[in-house]
């Protein structure tokens, strides 16, 4: 990495619990759709190791938490003994790098079909309203309300799922609460017409999410779990009426569990600096005040407006999709300030084992 003087925000050290990062650009969580049968595959070796820095941290695409939990065709799980052993040669490989490595552990609910459930049954909700078929592209299936007494069942999947990825060797979890999935269902107004103690308030509204979390916390303790959350997103049909409110509950609930981040999705545009303030229409500064922990964006970020953020004190990491998807050595090209490869919108998600994911070329050495 560059000298002190020529270094940029983004490339400084940064302390996140336990973990010495090197640089604070993220590996956001992109799903790949090629872990044939949910069980992850030896060219996921080559797609992480190509974008572990010394000191770097990654988050896993998406990982199923049961098989209730897919929402596409082979996402990798974290469930079986079978996929615990096929993700441990992909950690250990990302760990010779030297870099940090979490999992992202997570439930589709109703953003599922039949021919992705066990025994083709219907997929599970907070809710039994479905998503608009066809909406997306996809073929969903209208989902079946849980029931209150089948909730705890889902919450230890979680627990397992989050014990798993440790037996995998992985540093931590991120719970997923993000972009429409399952304990976002919950979280959103949009989705959640609930009548129980998980519904009609926005304290209800979260007590899913966290349950999962006190869950998780109590099993592999706080400084091994992260979560993401998106309240702005209204993908998916997930809207909430008052975002702002949502953010702010959850990002000082988790304070009471002491994880050790937050990442959150910005929706619609960055950070912009304007006289000395960072502003945006869905500024996610009251939230990054009110955690306590470290605080993750993500959406949207580019060299220079990750280098704002930092610098303005907005966040501690940035995270980066589309950008690190295109560019294995993205911190290398921030570093140089390189041209980035532009990435390929129609090999996203493409079964695949290398197009579009392992097949972007690296800076000349
Ligand atoms: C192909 C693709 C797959 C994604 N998969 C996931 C995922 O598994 N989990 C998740 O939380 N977000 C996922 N996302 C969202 C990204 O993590 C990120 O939040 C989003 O792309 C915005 O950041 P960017 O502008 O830097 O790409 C995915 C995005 C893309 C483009």
């Amino acid at each position: 990495m560059a000298g002190k003087e020529a270094m940029i925000p983004l490339l400084t050290p940064y302390e996140m619990g336990k973990f010495n990062l090197s640089h604070r650009i993220v590996l956001a969580p992109l799903t790949r759709c090629r872990s044939y049968n949910n069980v992850p595959q030896p060219h996921a070796v080559v797609y992480y190791t190509q974008r572990a820095t010394n000191g770097g941290f990654l988050i896993s695409e998406a990982t199923g938490v049961a098989s209730t939990a897919q929402g596409y065709p082979d996402i990798p799980g974290i469930w079986t003994k079978e996929q615990v052993k096929a993700w441990k040669p992909i950690v250990e490989a990302v760990h010779e790098k030297g870099a940090i490595f979490f999992c992202q552990i997570c439930h589709a609910g109703r953003a599922s079909n039949y021919a992705l459930q066990p025994d083709g049954e219907a997929p599970i909700s907070c809710t039994d309203k479905g998503l608009t078929p066809g909406l997306d592209g996809q073929d969903w299936s209208p989902p079946r309300r849980l029931r209150t007494n089948e909730i705890p069942s889902i919450i230890n999947d979680f627990r397992l799922a989050a014990c798993n990825a440790i037996e995998a060797g992985f540093d931590g979890v991120e719970i997923h609460g993000a972009y429409g999935y399952l304990i976002e269902q919950f979280m959103k107004d949009q989705v959640n017409d609930r009548t129980d103690h998980y519904g009609g308030n926005l304290e209800n509204q979260c007590r899913f999410a966290l349950e999962v979390v006190e869950a998780v916390v109590n099993k592999i303790g706080p400084g091994k779990v992260g979560m993401r959350l998106s309240p702005y997103s209204k993908g998916m049909e997930a809207g909430d009426s008052n975002p702002e409110a949502l953010g702010l509950y959850m990002a000082n609930a988790l304070n009471k569990f002491g994880i050790v981040y937050l990442h959150v999705i910005q929706q619609r545009g960055k950070a912009i600096k304007i006289n000395d303030k960072y502003e945006t229409p869905y500024s996610l500064l009251p939230m990054r005040k009110a955690f306590k922990g470290t605080f993750i964006v993500a959406g949207g970020y580019s060299r220079e407006d990750g280098n704002m953020a930092i610098a303005g004190n907005y966040a501690d990491l940035v995270a980066f999709g589309r950008l690190f998807l295109a560019n294995p050595d993205l911190p290398r090209r921030f570093e140089l300030n390189a041209p980035l490869n532009r990435y390929d919108e129609t090999t996203f998600y493409l079964s695949d084992p290398v197009i579009g994911y392992t097949d972007y070329p690296f800076l000349e050495p």
